[in-house]
């Protein structure tokens, strides 16, 4: 169900009008549905209903503390990885205990802040790092929950940048050392294992990976169980995909991943953890902009528009696709268009979409970008001295501003010039 409709020919957010938004914070912003955010956690949390689970949203994936808090409110937990995100996870209220710590480069600050606020595990992905937290975790006096995150050493058959579960990928531990692993684990004073973590990548469109690589987890479940260890907890990550090419694609569906679980993992009796991010915040956001010029070009047109690079990478980045819309619907029999699409950066790069046909538009149209919510204000940098766009919360016929567009005082306010200058 989309929360994103036209009424009367305008683009709605839930019950608000793109353009009511667009008159009161300016543009560009980004505009987010509760409803939308809800809908999908559910999806999830009722996806793995036959097993004692936990979702753990991906923090990264969109950060603001209002999406956190009705997310943690619902009952998510948090995958962070940073002492950041740990931050903006207790802020939103959501409890130590329902936060679980990923990423490669955990410093001994990140492992102190969250052992003295609580912490549901850590996810360990190197040696180095298992000796690390063990050892501040013995200087606090406590013992750490840990898993291991296995490399499986699959193919996710996704986007280079975001594959994460092939050998040569940074993240994880080989599986095939994990036995040796989870034996220095046992005689380490600071750690305990209570599970095994995996995660392969982002935008998976098919289960295919997924299934081989939690076969491989149910398999090393077990043998870690015959080597003596209390495996109870399993954190499967995230990665399942979302349709950003509305009309040619259709990702799995959380419920079809759920049971795809089931099957193999179900019988080990473990309390499940996932943590998608994309498919919750994705499409429960737009990036709204408008139009600066209209350029002619040799064959083309170039739509310059207010947002760029900065604003949305993921164009520049991974190629990626966003669909596009006008946020006023186009008249039956409206003139068409072939557009590159462009941002006001100085980079051939700042281009969101080529040749791409919409109905003719002109300078101050507003158009929206779907599929914005996840990886895009997260990933944002004031690149060409470009303030950072702000983040509205919809729920219903409310809306408020979750993160203010920062004034130019405040951004040229963080510089200083040396006195001896
Ligand atoms: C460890 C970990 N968990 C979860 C995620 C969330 O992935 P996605 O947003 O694709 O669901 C990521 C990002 O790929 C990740 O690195
Ligand atoms: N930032 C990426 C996804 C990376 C996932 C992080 N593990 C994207 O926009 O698609």
């Amino acid at each position: 169900m989309d929360h994103f409709l036209y009424r009367d020919g305008i683009l709605h957010a839930e019950d608000v009008a793109i353009p009511e938004i667009a008159a009161q914070v300016g543009t560009p912003f980004y505009v987010y549905s509760a409803a939308t955010l809800k809908r999908h956690i559910g999806l999830f949390t009722e996806a793995l209903d036959w097993a004692d689970h936990l979702v753990c949203f991906a923090v990264k994936s969109n950060s603001n503390l209002a999406v956190l808090k009705l997310l943690g409110d619902l009952g998510a937990g948090m995958d962070v990885v940073s002492g950041g995100e740990y931050r903006r996870a207790r802020a939103a209220g959501v409890p130590g205990d329902r936060i679980v710590f990923s990423g490669v480069g955990k410093t001994r600050d990140e492992m102190r802040l969250a052992l003295s606020e609580g912490i549901r595990q850590f996810n360990l992905e190197s040696e180095p790092e298992m000796r690390v937290l063990s050892q501040v975790a013995t200087e606090m006096g406590v013992v750490a929950p840990v898993t291991v995150r296995v490399n499986p050493d699959v193919d996710a058959k996704t986007h280079a940048k975001i594959s994460t579960g092939k050998s040569e990928n940074k993240f994880g531990i080989p599986i095939a050392r994990s036995r040796d692993v989870y034996a220095e684990i046992a005689n380490l004073p600071g750690l305990k294992a209570v599970g095994i973590d995996v995660h392969i990548g982002s935008q998976l469109t098919e289960l295919e990976p997924f299934r081989q690589a939690y076969q491989k987890v149910a398999e090393l479940t077990e043998a870690l169980r015959a080597d003596g260890h209390d495996i109870t907890r399993l954190d499967l990550g995230g990665g399942l995909g979302i349709p950003y090419e509305r009309s040619n694609s259709a990702p799995p569906l959380p419920l079809e991943y759920g049971q795809m679980i089931r099957e193999t993992v179900g019988h080990l009796g473990c309390e499940i953890e996932i943590e998608p991010g994309r498919l919750v915040s994705g499409n429960a956001g737009l990036m709204v902009t408008s139009v600066i010029y209209v350029k002619e070009g040799e064959g083309q047109d170039f739509l310059i528009v207010d947002a760029a690079m900065n604003d949305l990478v993921r164009p520049a980045m991974y190629e990626a696709h966003h669909d596009i819309v006008p946020v006023v619907e186009p008249s039956p029999g409206q003139e068409k268009a072939q557009y590159d699409i462009v941002g006001p950066i100085c980079e051939t790069g700042d281009t969101f979409a080529k040749r791409r046909d919409l109905d003719r538009l002109q300078a101050d149209d507003l158009i929206a970008f779907r599929s914005a919510g996840a990886y895009g204000a997260v990933m944002a940098s004031e690149y060409n001295s470009r303030p950072l766009i702000p983040e509205v919360l919809v729920m219903g016929d409310q809306y408020a501003v979750i993160r203010a567009r920062p004034t130019y005082e405040e951004m040229l306010g963080r510089d200083t010039i040396p006195a001896w200058l």
